[in-house]
């Protein structure tokens, strides 16, 4: 069973506008957008890369065919009897990008990140702190054993 909107508006911790608030689920502003820098390692003992933010030019972001970081605005808190799956909005898809997002474990509290791919020959803008993805939230039943406490828990949680 996924959440319908104005429940899952409830999960976001700052401001919400009407217009995020969809039929099943919330959609997710664009906070930031980096390029990658330096490799990642994925191991017992992570690296993550590093990256430098895309200036926005006149409100918007240009973006070349190729690979970004993208920080949400939104900070979320995943309630502890739901698992978030967050998509890319289908005009992303149309415009030839997409978003892609692993799972938003229960009891998650954080302002997360995503990677966005342009695959757009002619590259696409995207407006500062435009909707670029929508979160479905959907029930675990019986609700979880534990909560998430891994090593992105509270992550960017005040800043903004
Ligand atoms: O696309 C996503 C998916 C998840 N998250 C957040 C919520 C999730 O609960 C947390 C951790 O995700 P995951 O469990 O996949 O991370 P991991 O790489 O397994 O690291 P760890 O085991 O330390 O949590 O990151 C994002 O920011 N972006």
């Amino acid at each position: 069973m996924a959440l319908p909107g104005i429940y899952a508006a409830l999960t976001l911790l700052g401001r919400v506008d009407d217009v995020q608030v969809q039929p099943a689920g919330v959609d997710l502003r664009v906070g930031e957008i980096h390029r990658f820098l330096s490799e990642g390692m994925l191991a017992p003992k992570r690296v993550l890369p590093e990256t430098e933010p895309v200036e926005a030019r006149d409100g918007f972001w240009f973006l070349e065919p190729g690979f970004y970081k993208v920080v949400f605005a939104d900070a979320v808190y995943v309630p502890p009897s739901a698992v978030g799956i967050c998509l890319p909005r289908s005009s992303l898809l149309r415009m030839g990008a997409t978003l892609s997002c692993a799972v938003w474990d229960p009891g998650y509290m954080g302002r997360g990140e995503a990677l966005l791919i342009v695959g757009n020959p002619h590259g696409i803008r995207i407006a500062v702190g435009e909707r670029i993805a929508q979160m479905l939230y959907i029930r675990v039943e019986p609700p979880p054993a534990s909560l998430y406490a891994g090593f992105y828990q509270g992550e960017r949680l005040g800043t903004r």
